[in-house]
């Protein structure tokens, strides 16, 4: 039995898919039946079972943590009790705020190699059952081709890797550069401009993962490159419709998960610690917090230095 914690639009939408194979419980905090408010009209199969009783949840053997990233540490910490032993694999994408940890360092007092499932995956697509590839990285290669197995479905093909911050790092980091790839399409900068963001994107997400250890491969993968074009290019991505407000000058929707946001606050103080060149994690930050305004972030992204690419 799977247990899948959080039943957002994701979690939901990984019972959904699961739950087509295998036995799952879904556990939400307000989940009441089998109603799933942030996946409207989709249908849980019979073979999820749904609770709103951690307890009963963790009676699961596996146990997908599908919260948002701000969210994971204390979640984490206060429910030690039921989580901890149990093989885990956290779903977000995302840099802890307070900490600058991944979700794996989060989560590494709960079990001694808890894993990471990443890579290009919008709930809604996954809830319809249409096909996609993600990463799933675990330290521990033997717990992670368990996990690979019992993962992984006809439409939902998992690729393994032992490289985990590379994986985390990747997820994390797209949605940084998709904030900005809004900015450039909201401020009528057109499609060009967002390929040229991208790429230069691209080239920030692999000098910051490099430096904290990751292998290059894996940023080139699903959980970095493939993740990178889905939510710079599409208008399902929350993060991408953000930056896309942002850049349109209206007000984003404040009720939607955009875990870019307060990532890139964590980014850029990191890359500030370290000496790392982060022009874009930068200039999202300090739109996003409200310390510039557009056309200054604009200015700033333009005005680089010419130097080789
Ligand atoms: N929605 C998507 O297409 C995808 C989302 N993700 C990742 O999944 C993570 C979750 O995102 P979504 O499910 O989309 O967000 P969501 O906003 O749809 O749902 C978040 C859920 O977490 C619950 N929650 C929030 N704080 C909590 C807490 N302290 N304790 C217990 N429950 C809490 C909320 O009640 C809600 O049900 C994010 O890190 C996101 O990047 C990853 C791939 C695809
Ligand atoms: O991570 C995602 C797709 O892989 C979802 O992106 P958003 O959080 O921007 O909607």
């Amino acid at each position: 039995m799977i247990g899948v914690l959080g039943a957002g639009a994701f979690g939901a939408s990984l019972a959904i898919a699961l739950g087509r194979e295998r036995e799952v419980i879904l556990w939400g905090r307000n989940l009441t039946g089998r109603d799933l408010p942030r996946l409207p009209g989709a249908v849980l199969p019979a073979r999820v079972t749904t609770t709103a009783d951690l307890a009963e949840a963790c009676r699961a053997d596996t146990l997908l943590l599908a919260l948002p990233m701000q969210q994971l540490a204390g979640f984490a910490r206060d429910h030690a009790a039921h989580l901890t032993g149990h093989p885990l694999v956290a779903c977000c994408k995302g840099v802890d705020l307070a900490t600058g940890l991944g979700p794996v360092e989060v989560l590494a007092a709960l079990h001694s190699h808890p894993a990471v499932l990443t890579g290009p995956s919008f709930a809604a697509d996954i809830a319809r059952g249409l096909p996609t590839a993600l990463t799933l990285a675990c330290a521990d290669d033997r717990l992670g081709e368990t996990l690979q197995h019992q993962l992984s479905t006809p439409a939902l093909r998992l690729y393994r890797t032992t490289d985990v911050i590379g994986a985390e790092l990747g997820g994390a980091l797209k949605n940084v550069i998709a904030i900005a790839a809004g900015v450039v399409i909201g401020a009528g900068l057109g499609d060009s401009a967002r390929a040229a963001l991208m790429t230069r994107g691209y080239a920030e997400m692999l000098r910051f993962a490099l430096a904290q250890g990751a292998r290059g491969e894996t940023l080139a993968g699903l959980s970095g490159f493939g993740d990178l074009v889905l939510t710079c290019t599409s208008d399902l991505s929350r993060n991408f419709r953000f930056g896309r407000a942002l850049g349109a000058g209206v007000s984003p929707d404040p009720a939607q998960t955009v875990e870019g946001a307060a990532t890139a606050q964590a980014v850029a103080r990191i890359a500030a610690e370290r000496g790392l060149d982060m022009p874009v994690a930068a200039m999202v930050a300090a739109l996003a917090a409200g310390r510039i305004g557009l056309s200054q972030a604009i200015q700033t992204l333009l005005s680089r230095p010419l130097k080789q690419e």
